[in-house]
């Protein structure tokens, strides 16, 4: 029985991409298809395309993807309405429709935009159309935005609690080594700790794709952590997500969910939310955060950076300067450089009016673990 309910597809542009430039509407169709048919046996799915550059590229004859932003920014605004046109006509082929969403960073830093992008694809999910999503290239600043889909369909996946995410793109799986320019690199059917794995990616997409294998194990380790199982393939076997919905696994690299997931708030604060500022503990504070399950004191602070008022996002770093966790403070940033080092009966004889004993407390906090 089919009990895989919501899944996400998140296809490179790589694979959409034809040799002599352009998008390759047989990729199209067979996605289209693909989701019909899935939609018909109960999982409802929502792609996450790149392609609006490769598209622009071809329509306006340039013959290397443009280098700088606003080249970049100008070729997705022209092959963003081709891309999802040859979306519209092949779902329709199919007895289907689709909406378009456009996504950026941005868009989610705000717990009530992350918020609001979440009810608009549930709404859709539940009119029976499919949403298709792509990073909103012609708005985005440099600082804030994805640049690759992966990270966005992960986060993507984590915001509608997905059962399965498949990331579509032109290689089998992770390798031992980029199979591109290693000939006795190695597929690894199933990778159970990212963090493990990290070294064997190789940054550098092909001519049409960014962030390479790298964004790609970052969106795992993101989806793990939600709970939601992640699966890397070939997009040449496109008719074969329909096995992993069935729970049998083609050739690909599998990513267990982790048994320990984040809830919805804590996703939002270990991805989507941008931090205003950074603490730096000592080792005891360390130890109970990470092994004790505790809040976090003002007496494990040695120092801090940045400037932010109580109730904004701040970093939580180790005393060699890796972070830890994020989490909502109950501080300002002027006020902890006040009780640093404090317990509370001295920051109660400091700061009078504050009536939380914990700096961040843990039901605001997420570990994080940057790798
Ligand atoms: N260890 C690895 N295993 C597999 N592929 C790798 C590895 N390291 C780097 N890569 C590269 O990642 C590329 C896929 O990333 P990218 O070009 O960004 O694709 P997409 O457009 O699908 O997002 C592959 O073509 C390959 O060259
Ligand atoms: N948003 C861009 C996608 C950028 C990109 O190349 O992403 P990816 O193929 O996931 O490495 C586009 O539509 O062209």
């Amino acid at each position: 029985m089919n009990t895989l309910k919501r899944a996400v597809l998140k296809i490179g542009s790589n694979s959409l991409s034809l040799a002599e430039g352009g998008i390759d509407e047989t990729v199209i169709d067979q996605l289209a298809g693909v989701i019909a048919e899935l939609k018909k046996q109960g999982t409802d799915c929502i792609l996450v395309t790149s392609g609006a550059v490769a598209a622009g590229m071809a329509k306006m004859k340039l013959k290397e993807r443009p280098k700088d932003i606003v080249g970049k920014q100008a070729t997705a605004a022209v092959g963003q309405g081709i891309l999802i046109e040859r979306y519209s006509y092949y779902f329709e082929k199919y007895g289907m429709s689709c909406a378009q969403v456009l996504l950026s960073r941005i868009d989610l830093v705000e717990a009530e935009h992350y918020r609001n992008a979440k009810n608009t694809l549930e709404k859709l999910l539940n009119f029976g159309v499919v949403p298709i999503i792509n990073e909103n290239d012609t708005v985005v600043f440099e600082e804030l935005c994805f640049g690759d889909n992966d990270r966005l369909s992960a986060l993507v996946a984590g915001m509608i609690n997905a059962d399965l995410l498949v990331l579509l793109t032109d290689v089998d799986g992770l390798f031992t080594a980029n199979p591109v320019n290693n000939r006795e690199a190695v597929l690894i059917p199933k990778v159970e700790n990212v963090a493990e794995v990290k070294n064997l990616a190789d940054g550098t997409g092909s001519a049409v794709g960014t962030g390479g294998m790298v964004t790609k194990l970052k969106a795992a380790e993101m989806a793990t952590r939600f709970g939601t199982p992640t699966f890397l393939m070939n997009a040449s076997r496109i008719a074969q997500i329909k096995d992993i919905v069935e729970g049998n696994y083609p050739l690909g690299t599998y990513f267990p969910p982790l048994k320990h997931k984040l809830n919805g708030k804590k996703r939002w604060m270990a991805y989507a939310a941008l931090s205003m500022g950074t603490v730096i503990i000592d080792a005891g504070a360390e130890k109970a955060l990470l092994h004790d399950g505790k809040s976090l004191l003002a007496s494990g602070v040695t120092g801090i950076e940045g400037f932010w008022e109580r109730k904004d996002l701040i970093k939580i770093v180790n005393n060699r300067g890796e972070e830890i966790a994020r989490g909502i403070t109950e501080f300002s940033s002027e006020e902890t450089e006040k009780v640093k080092g404090f317990h509370s009966e001295e920051i109660r004889r400091l700061i009078p009016e504050i009536k939380a004993e914990e700096l961040v407390h843990r039901d605001n906090l997420t570990i994080t673990q940057e790798y």
